[in-house]
């Protein structure tokens, strides 16, 4: 459990105190009983007020300072236990913000919500359990035994017979409850998994008339979350009484071998009622350490959950190296990549290519066919297994991660939108760009148009995810927002394909005239999109099938033809698109 150590260093202070302020708790606790042993066989017995009167205010006093022991650990730990976690979920969060694509792949999200909430709350409670009750149930157990010893030998023969009993007990319900709580923490991830799903898909669902499959997959998955909870709850279900039962047949087997000791004086009253009170102390303590090792049992699970995200892959940070960064161009050389967590087969194969300054590039080619990983591959979210990309000739895996991305604007194929003003998603792309910057690039994505036309323009709010825009409306948005960014290159990744004909064609001629110089990457399965470009490539099963202009490609790749005749048919001019 290494967070601890991390977290332990920070809070040592406080919690070295609160822990100091258990023990001289519990130190109190176990003296009363003595005290209590010596009212009745000094006091009572003897009729002395005066020594009740002396020794029960001992007691109180006794009393009095546990409670403020008692009071200062509470504080302590509620205020360290709460900070640990405050630092505990910004730390997690930090690190799935730095996700590499591979820990991305690989923890659902829905999973990345349970750890970042229930699980950094159970660590939460058991730091807090710690501070409170964790050394407090050792120190009064053991005080408890040694202080029972003293009082009577042969009445501790029974008590560390009852002692082996219920440890045995405890061990065994300990590991049994692991599995069980581990298997409880990763239905609650499916649970949140169900309902993340269904959020996303709310429209889709409805549409397809698809709430009852819905609400059984919730149910589903709820049912599972019940039983294993219910199945964890058993293992403290079944031993709790068991383990009560036999602290009742010991605190009997006590009290009938303390008379018949009595009978024999070899034992006063006194001393057998506070043995009683330490045995009781003892059983006390020993099912507090059950319910510690109970919550240990379920933090134990969630800090390895935790621990999976801490110990995740993080983002390439590549190498801090200062070379010019003036774009010149991009290239492929030999690059063969293939999904980490994929079927194993290259998602781009032994490809090579090169676009300049300035140079507009059209990628085109059948679904699946790579492209989207290109895009990925060009931006380093995940590292080429064969040759290499370059950026000026330089290899990317060579450069500073930021700035090779600083360089490179993104319009994704799913446009991403966030609540907000229009102006703040633009400008979201380059939080320094001014009012101007942001109209001259809404004016080239064309989107400035639509934006005029809405209530308050570019200070309209659009809901979650610009759910009141049209597919093509937030596909400007996007292309707005990647523009205002200022990039020497500029990636549209199927980004046009809810605009119609002619709104493209402004938005292809709007991003060429608003910087001449920039390099512009289209990806897109629209042949009249591809023939604006400079070069075309032509993808297919990741495989580089055609590359050249798109007269060149007529005449020389069977695929690009196969895709234009099919769109445009026998118009071979294409003009429609132009
Ligand atoms: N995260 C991923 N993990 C594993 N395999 C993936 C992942 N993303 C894509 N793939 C696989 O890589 C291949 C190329 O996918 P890619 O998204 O690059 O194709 P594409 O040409 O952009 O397709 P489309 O035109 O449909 O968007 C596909 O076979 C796909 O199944």
């Amino acid at each position: 459990m290494d967070i601890y150590n991390y977290y332990f260093n920070k809070y040592k202070f406080p919690f070295i105190i609160a822990v100091s302020c258990v023990f001289f708790e519990a130190m109190c606790d176990l003296l009363q009983p003595t005290i209590m042993a010596r009212i009745i066989d000094e006091g009572v017995k003897s009729s002395r007020v005066d020594i009740v009167i002396r020794l029960g205010l001992l007691m109180l006093m006794i009393t009095a300072f546990g409670a403020c022991f008692a009071a200062a650990r509470n504080i302590l730990s509620s205020k360290v236990s709460q900070n640990f976690g405050v630092d505990l979920r910004c730390d997690v969060f930090s690190k799935i913000i730095h996700f590499s694509e591979v820990s991305t792949d690989k923890i659902e999200s829905g999973s990345l919500i349970t750890r970042l909430t229930n699980d950094t709350s159970q660590v939460i409670q058991f730091i807090n359990g710690l501070m409170r009750i964790f050394f407090k149930a050792p120190v009064t157990c053991l005080g408890s035994i040694i202080l029972a010893v003293i009082l009577s030998p042969k009445l501790s023969f029974i008590m560390f017979f009852v002692v082996v009993i219920v440890s045995a007990f405890i061990i065994i319900s300990m590991k049994m409850s692991y599995i069980r709580f581990a298997k409880v923490q990763y239905a609650i991830d499916k649970v949140n998994t169900v309902v993340q799903e269904y959020l996303l898909g709310i429209r889709l669902v409805k549409a397809f008339g698809r709430y009852e499959e819905e609400e059984e997959k919730f149910d589903g998955a709820n049912a599972d979350l019940s039983d294993k909870s219910a199945s964890s709850q058993l293992v403290i279900a079944y031993f709790s009484p068991v383990m009560s039962l036999t602290v009742s047949l010991g605190i009997a087997s006590i009290l009938y071998t303390g008379s018949v000791l009595f009978s024999n004086s070899e034992i006063e009253v006194g001393k057998v009622a506070a043995f009683i009170n330490y045995m009781t102390q003892i059983m006390a303590s020993l099912i507090m350490i059950t319910n510690i090792f109970n919550i240990f049992v379920r933090t134990k699970a969630s800090t390895e959950r935790i621990n999976e995200v801490l110990n995740s892959e993080e983002d390439f940070k590549g190498v801090k190296q200062t070379i010019k960064y003036d774009f010149e161009g991009l290239s492929f050389n030999d690059v063969t990549f293939a999904y980490p967590n994929g079927s194993g087969m290259p998602a781009i194969n032994n490809l090579t290519f090169k676009v300049d300054r300035g140079e507009t590039l059209a990628i085109i080619g059948p679904t699946g066919s790579g492209k989207t990983t290109l895009t990925w591959l060009c931006l380093r979210f995940y590292d080429v297994e064969k040759g290499a990309i370059c950026f000026n000739n330089n290899d990317i895996k060579m450069l500073d991660c930021n700035t090779l991305r600083d360089n490179i604007a993104l319009a994704p194929q799913k446009s991403m939108l966030f609540t907000g003003t229009v102006f703040e998603n633009i400008a979201w792309g380059n939080p320094n760009a001014s009012k101007e910057e942001i109209i001259k690039a809404a004016l080239a994505a064309q989107a400035d148009e639509f934006i005029q036309r809405m209530p308050n323009r570019y200070e309209s709010i659009l809901g979650r995810g610009g759910v009141n825009l049209s597919g093509g409306q937030k596909q400007r948005i996007s292309i707005a927002r990647a523009l205002v960014k200022k990039s020497p290159v500029l990636i549209l990744d199927d980004c046009t394909s809810a605009l119609d004909a002619v709104t493209e064609a402004k938005v292809r001629l709007g991003l060429k005239t608003a910087d001449t110089e920039k390099t512009i990457i289209m990806i897109t399965q629209r042949i009249g999109t591809a023939m604006s470009a400079d070069k075309i490539l032509v993808l297919d099963n990741g495989v580089k099938v055609g590359f050249g202009s798109h007269n060149e490609l007529l005449d020389s790749c069977d695929t690009y033809r196969g895709i234009f005749e099919s769109q445009i048919g026998g118009n071979l001019n294409g003009d429609i698109y132009e």
